[in-house]
């Protein structure tokens, strides 16, 4: 693929953005999945296809784990956890791709549990404006923090970048997000597992979400159209950032992750999914989030895991087109 056919990063050039985090869930092991991406040879896959790479690690692996079991049981607000560490660690995230962008490298960021995407997204919308959000998760993260039952700010993500908590609601440490987000530019692929108050959000705002009904009904070929339609209305063209949480793909191929939920994607839906996007031209950012190699019961399982999350990085950075 010749670098012409990326609309936003002519240069090919990437940055990997490390994000091994914890605290938005409860399970520790999902801040591995940075390391077990790399160790599996994804810096040298991307070069392969093109890019010069990066590595950002903004963030201490061992000292940010050490500092999630602190703050477990004293920083709270209302019923969610840590909120001052989610907010501090997505922060450095945020500065990262905005780094990253500022020097035209396309933000790859490699999690860690969901709740980095508050940083990762905010950065993208710094960068451009009118781009629109491809959710693609199990679950639709957009709790807030009156609505969450289980207090994990993993499940919350989406409430903060669009502002929904309001500033009197928003804990001091994610006051910095812009939460600037549109209902209209966001659209969800692979749902199946969504609480009642987050329906009633959804669709209360008019958001467009594609779940697994969707995809059966339709083909994902159709269903990706129609979610680009959804967020660039009037032919499906403009900057996309996709956020994916590999727990929308079937336990089947990625058993090790937090809240894994029956009924997801094939393997093969999941990468067209990215393929499709790499093939518009038009990505200008991409988080894997939630592999938790704690969670394999075998190492098959730590392997299709990680080796899962790694071909959808590849293929959303060219490695199918020819
Ligand atoms: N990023 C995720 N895997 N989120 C799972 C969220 C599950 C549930 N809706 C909650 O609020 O806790
Ligand atoms: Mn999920
Ligand atoms: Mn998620």
């Amino acid at each position: 693929m010749d670098s012409s056919s990326y609309t936003y990063f002519k240069e090919q050039k990437l940055s990997i953005i490390c994000a091994p985090f914890c605290g938005g869930q409860g399970k520790p092991g999902v801040e591995k999945g940075p390391r077990y991406m790399l160790k599996n040879g994804l810096e040298t896959d991307l070069k392969e296809l093109g890019w010069t790479t990066k590595i950002d690690e903004p963030l201490d692996e061992k000292e940010l784990l050490e500092k999630t079991k602190i703050h477990d049981g004293i920083d709270f607000y209302k019923n969610a956890k840590r909120p001052s560490l989610v907010g501090e660690t997505s922060q450095k995230i945020y500065q990262s791709v905005k780094d990253a962008l500022a020097e035209d490298r396309f933000p790859l960021t490699l999690g860690g549990d969901h709740s980095i995407a508050i940083g990762t997204v905010s950065a993208v919308i710094d960068k451009f404006p009118d781009v629109g959000l491809l959710w693609i998760d199990a679950h639709a993260d957009i709790n807030t923090l009156e609505s969450t039952d289980s207090g994990n700010l993993h499940g919350c993500p989406v409430s903060f970048l669009m502002g929904l908590n309001g500033p009197e609601n928003t804990p001091d440490a994610l006051k910095w997000c812009p939460g600037s987000l549109k209902p209209s530019k966001i659209a969800y692929i692979g749902l199946r597992d969504v609480d009642a108050a987050e329906k009633k959000i959804i669709k209360d705002m008019g958001i467009s979400a594609f779940s697994m009904y969707h995809v059966d009904k339709y083909g994902i070929n159709k269903v990706i159209e129609m979610a680009l339609e959804a967020i660039h209305p009037g032919g499906g063209n403009g900057p996309v950032m996709c956020s994916y949480d590999v727990d929308a793909v079937d336990p089947l191929f990625v058993p090790a992750t937090g809240t894994p939920v029956r009924g997801g994607l094939t393997l093969r839906e999941s990468l067209f999914l990215v393929e499709r996007l790499a093939e518009t031209g038009n990505l200008v950012g991409l988080d894997i989030v939630e592999c938790n190699p704690n969670l394999a019961v075998d190492d098959i399982h730590v392997a299709n895991t990680i080796s899962a999350g790694c071909a959808i990085a590849r293929c959303a950075l060219g490695e199918t087109l020819l």
